[in-house]
């Protein structure tokens, strides 16, 4: 039934890393994430990138992985949080993959990224603002390429994995 890649989209502290590495044993699916595959391949962290090549060369790297990823087999793909932004990879997510939206509140939001300082757009002295409008720029982007749309906001991860997985199956029988 599940046939493509699953992508899990959303802001930074979503849960696409953490839910999606559940999700991926729940469906007995390889893991990926595009964060985790520009840092092995570039040899160094995000901040570094960031600091050295700008945000610009940041994307341009994270869409080669993508068009990477969308080339190889079916599995579980945690992306990083700006990957919707470009277009070209909007269309990638949506003609390879199966879309899932994860949301959760700006508090949220807050607090799960307030656990250490790896994000350099949230290096800024108010990242609840921060957070806010990137949620405003951003969720129109993440709803038009969401096959799934899910709240994890009162959920533990594995909670929001198995609803992650309800929503999929019911989605894909329609
Ligand atoms: N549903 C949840 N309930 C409580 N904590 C959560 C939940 N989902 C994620 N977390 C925690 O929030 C933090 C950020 O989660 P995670 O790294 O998975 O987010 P992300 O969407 O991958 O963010 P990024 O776009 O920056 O990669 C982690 O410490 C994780 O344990
Ligand atoms: O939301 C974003 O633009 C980002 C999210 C992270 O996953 C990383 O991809 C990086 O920190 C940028
Ligand atoms: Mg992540």
């Amino acid at each position: 039934m599940i046939n493509r890649s699953i992508f899990l989209v959303g802001p930074m502290g979503a849960g696409k890393s953490t839910i999606g590495k559940l999700l991926a044993a729940q469906l007995q699916l390889p893991f990926a994430d595009t964060d985790k595959v520009l840092e092995e391949r570039t040899g160094a962290d995000i901040p570094w990138i960031f600091d050295v090549e700008g945000e610009v060369g940041f994307r341009r790297r994270e869409s080669e992985v993508l068009e990477d990823l969308c080339r190889g087999d079916c599995q579980v793909i945690g992306t990083g949080g700006g990957i919707v932004l470009l277009e070209e990879n909007r269309r990638l997510l949506q003609k390879f993959g199966h879309v899932v939206y994860l949301q959760a509140s700006v508090e949220q939001l807050l607090e799960r990224t307030s656990k250490n300082s790896n994000r350099p757009l949230l290096r800024v002295p108010n990242p609840r603002l921060r957070i806010e409008e990137i949620l405003q720029e951003r969720d129109p982007l993440y709803r038009e390429v969401a096959d799934v749309i899910c709240d994890t906001d009162h959920l533990t991860p594995k909670q929001a994995s198995t609803l992650v997985a309800e929503r999929l199956q019911a989605s894909l029988s329609q």
